[in-house]
Order: C-alpha cells, then sequence, then structure tokens
C-alpha cells in the first residue's frame, strides 16, 4: 500500500475548502502504487484523486507534470485532469507535502494483459507522443543514461545477496550502455513509465493514462522500450512475440518508426531493462521492513537485460524487417 502520508478529516476538509467540488462524503488510501501517497477522495460532486507527492517526485518539476496531464487531456488523449481551485492554481499543500487533485478516470488495469491490450498500448502512446507535441515545459529525464551509474553505486552492495550474476551483468551492461546510447533520436514529451498499472481498460479498449510522475523529454522510441518491457514478457521472464508484434506495429501505424529508431530499440530496451531494475533495487535495499509498500522484484529485468543483449535483429521483435 503506498500511503506513506496519512492525513486526517481535518486537515482534507481545510484543503478541500479551497475548491469548488462540493462537500467531502468520504475518503481512503490506495493500496496501490509505490511512489506517491494516494487518496480517493468522494464529495458530493464526485470522486477525485488526491496525490500526496513523496520522495522521488521533485516540488520543482510538479507543474511539468500538472501541465502535461491537461495539456495531453485537452488534445484528446483520455488521462486524469487536474482540479483547479478557485484562485485558479492547481497545486496545494497538505499534511506538509505538496499535494493536488486530479479527476478520477474510470476503468481497470489488466494483471494479465493480451496482444489485443498490446495493440491499444501501442496505438495509445504514438497518440500520446503526437499530441504531447507543442508543450511548452520541459524536463530532464532523471532516470537516463548518466543517472544509472549513480544510483547502481548507491546499492551494488546489496546485489550478490539477491543473485551473484546481478553485480557482473549489470557493471556489463553499464559499460556497453555508456558505449553505445544513441544519441539524435526524435524526442518529445514521453510517460517513461507506461507499465500496465498504468494504463487502464474498460472492455478491450484502453480508457486512459494515468501516473506522469517520470514524464519528460527524451527519444520517443524509448516510451516504446518501456512498453516492450513492461507489456510484452511473460512471468517465467519469456518475450511473447505476438505482443511484441501488436504492440509495435499499432505503434508504428499511427507514429511510423525511423530506420533509427528501429536500430535503436534493442540497446533502448536494454537500458529500459537497467533502469527498472536499478530502482526496484534501490527500493529493495532501502524501504524500511514493515513498510506498507509492496516491492517490486530487481530480478525481473535481471532477466529482460539479458534478453534483450542478446538481441541480433529487431525482427526477434516482432518487428517486420
Ligand atoms: N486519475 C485516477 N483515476 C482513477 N484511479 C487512479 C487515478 N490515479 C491513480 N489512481 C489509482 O491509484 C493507484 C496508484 O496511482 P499511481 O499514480 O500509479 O501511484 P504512484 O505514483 O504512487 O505509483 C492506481 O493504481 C489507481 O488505482
Ligand atoms: N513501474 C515501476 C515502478 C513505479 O511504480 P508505479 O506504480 O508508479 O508505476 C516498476 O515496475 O518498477
Amino acid at each position: 500500500m503506498a500511503v506513506y502520508t496519512d492525513i486526517t478529516e481535518a486537515e482534507l476538509r481545510a484543503f478541500l475548502s479551497d475548491y469548488d467540488v462540493g462537500e467531502l462524503q468520504s475518503y481512503r488510501g490506495i493500496a496501490e502504487g509505490v511512489e506517491n501517497s494516494n487518496f480517493l477522495v468522494h464529495t458530493t460532486t464526485g470522486q477525485f484523486i488526491l496525490t500526496l507527492y513523496e520522495k522521488r517526485v521533485n516540488r520543482d518539476d510538479l507543474p511539468f507534470f500538472l501541465g502535461l496531464m491537461q495539456y495531453l487531456a485537452e488534445r484528446g488523449v483520455s488521462c486524469p485532469l487536474p482540479v483547479h481551485r478557485r484562485d485558479g492554481g492547481t497545486l496545494g499543500e497538505l499534511a506538509g507535502r505538496p499535494a493536488a487533485m486530479v479527476t478520477f478516470l474510470e476503468g481497470i488495469w489488466l494483471r494479465r494483459p493480451m496482444p489485443v491490450h498490446c495493440a491499444e498500448v501501442g496505438r495509445g502512446l504514438a497518440e500520446m507522443h503526437l499530441a504531447g507535441e507543442g508543450f511548452g515545459l520541459t524536463r530532464r529525464n532523471s532516470l537516463t543514461l548518466e543517472d544509472w551509474r549513480p544510483l547502481w553505486e548507491k546499492s551494488k552492495d546489496h546485489a550478490d545477496a539477491l543473485d551473484p550474476a546481478l553485480r557482473p551483468e549489470t557493471e556489463a551492461s553499464l559499460e556497453r550502455l555508456e558505449a553505445e546510447w544513441p544519441r539524435d533520436l526524435p524526442e518529445g514529451v514521453i510517460h517513461a513509465d507506461l507499465f500496465p498499472d498504468n494504463v487502464f481498460f474498460l472492455g478491450d479498449s484502453l480508457s486512459g493514462f494515468i501516473d506522469f510522475y517520470f514524464a519528460c523529454n527524451d527519444a520517443l522510441v524509448y516510451d516504446l522500450a518501456v512498453c516492450l518491457n513492461a507489456w510484452c514478457f511473460e512471468r517465467d521472464h519469456a518475450f511473447n512475440l505476438t505482443k511484441g508484434r501488436a504492440l509495435l506495429a499499432a505503434y508504428n501505424a499511427t507514429r511510423p518508426l525511423s530506420d533509427a529508431e528501429i536500430a535503436a530499440l534493442p540497446i533502448l530496451s536494454m537500458g529500459a531493462a537497467l533502469r527498472f531494475m536499478l530502482t526496484r533495487l534501490y527500493d529493495w535495499v532501502m524501504t524500511p521492513e514493515g513498510s506498507l509498500v509492496v516491492k517490486k522484484d530487481p530480478l525481473e529485468y535481471l532477466a529482460r537485460m539479458r534478453f534483450h543483449k542478446a538481441i541480433r535483429s529487431v525482427t526477434e521483435y516482432g518487428l517486420d524487417r
């Protein structure tokens, strides 16, 4: 459960008094997510998600995240819309944390996505990339190549306890990524964490994206590499070619990939796998025992890193070439 900071009813009522959202009826902490504290808030006018921003979220980045959701929603992307206070602002403070409310998005996230859902994500991701063009604010990706080694240094001493192969393989991956990381790919606003728990569906149709708190400017195709990792592997860590094909074909049909982007997929996917292994390892080590947070397994991403390292042709991802 991710409620790091609890709130009292009195604090919430005082916070809500600045908004035109009616009277508070009920609220509860949300037992999902790992980054921030989230609450479902029912008022006489509807339901909203209240987020208190925690550890990894930099307060200075919040105008980017909230502004991006607003910008994308205005351009037809289904995502939460920040709720404005009477003074026009969207960012406030609650229980000593920066806090904001967004609209509630209908749908559920899929524990076992099928190829049809991967296709929906591919199409939706490409639409989001196109809709993000022209967004006025920028944010550097704070979890990209330059950030990985410092993160690794903080937790590498605990790697052996998880798997003796983790340390040598991560060191080798870092060296290769530092030597081969592609530059000059088309850039734009990316979500950067489009995992199944951040994509909602109604039936088999995508109903929206949530959790824009890693969004940033980076190579658009890196977002696709994140999705390949998050959507196209099975629980036994095997790559599902049908899912890969569905994801990539749907993306390509909406925003055609350039030859350079296609050629970069294996190295970007390897980097994406390393990025999630590193944050998971860091959390594995740093999250105190007994915290109400479900820790995610870093080793899932060691297996994915191995897969991407061994790729000889993008046809192995399901791309027709
Ligand atoms: N706008 C929204 N509409 C409906 N549910 C939401 C919304 N935002 C968050 N949630 C719920 O809260 C959970 C955690 O949100 P998320 O943004 O992923 O948290 P975190 O940033 O802490 O990982 C989601 O899995 C979902 O159940
Ligand atoms: N998607 C990341 C962790 C971030 O969690 P989220 O709930 O904010 O998506 C992972 O799986 O490691």
